[in-house]
């Protein structure tokens, strides 16, 4: 079943096009790599898709309904109960704690406090840094704070997460060995992820890849092996 889906999407800042007419589907439960050279419109793509920007032309549906169309407000609280997000630098806050920081998202949707301090700390330990949970962002090592940014992303079990680059900080064996742990519990929760990168090596993460090419997709066949590697479905 398809759960997003992008239709002639146009996206332009001022005079520069990043998107010209991008259709692609996404399907619940799968992981799709989103690939493509620097400034080839990636991340403009993964902020239409979340509902951040709202296109110039083209649609975007999410479950059926038509996301573009939607107020910031809902859109906002889209975001907040079904979508997470991840991005290169895991914007934690600096003022907050580990577990005060994944328990964040939890508190913004209502949840009370105790319970959404043991979720925090249950998903810290479920991505191997429950140790840090009292530390903050600026006493931890750049792995820790990524696997922190994870656990926020999921804490509130989304159907989708957007993931930008969420390893492109991180040294080779650092990233591999995160990206193992966001593919695996994406999978057990059977949520939806959108990996953006420009990295064929964490592109193989995915079970499919589509590639952009000077906004849009390029349909040529490059890059479509990366994806149908080792760590397949
Ligand atoms: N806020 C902005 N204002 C003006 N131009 C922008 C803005 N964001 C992106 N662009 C331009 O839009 C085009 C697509 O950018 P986008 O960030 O979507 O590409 P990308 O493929 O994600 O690039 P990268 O891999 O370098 O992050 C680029 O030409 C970029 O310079």
């Amino acid at each position: 079943m398809t759960i997003l889906r992008a239709r002639g999407v146009v996206k332009s800042y001022g005079r520069t096009a990043a998107l010209r007419g991008v259709t692609i589907d996404v399907a619940e439960g799968e992981i799709l790599a989103v690939t493509g050279p620097s400034g080839c419109g990636k991340s403009t793509l993964l902020h239409c898709l979340a509902g951040i920007l709202r296109p110039d032309a083209g649609e975007v549906t999410y479950g059926g309904h038509r996301l573009d169309t939607w107020s910031e407000r809902m859109r906002s609280r889209l975001r907040r109960t079904e979508f997470g997000v991840l991005f290169q630098f895991g914007q934690l806050v600096a003022e907050l704690t580990a577990a005060e920081n994944v328990a964040l998202p939890l508190l913004l949707a209502g949840t009370g406090r105790r319970e959404a301090r043991t979720a925090a700390e249950g998903w810290l330990d479920r991505l191997g840094v429950a140790d840090v949970a009292d530390a903050r962002p600026g006493e931890m090592s750049g792995g820790q704070q990524q696997r922190c940014a994870v656990a926020r992303a999921l804490v509130t079990e989304p159907r989708v997460l957007f993931a930008d680059e969420p390893t492109g900080a991180l040294d080779s064996r650092t990233s591999e060995a995160l990206l193992g742990e966001l593919v695996r519990l994406a999978r057990e929760q059977r949520t939806t992820v959108l990996l953006v990168t420009h990295d064929v090596q964490v592109a193989a993460y995915a079970d499919r890849e589509v590639s952009l090419r000077d906004g849009v997709v390029d349909a040529s066949g490059l890059g479509l092996t990366a994806a149908q590697g080792r760590h397949g479905r």
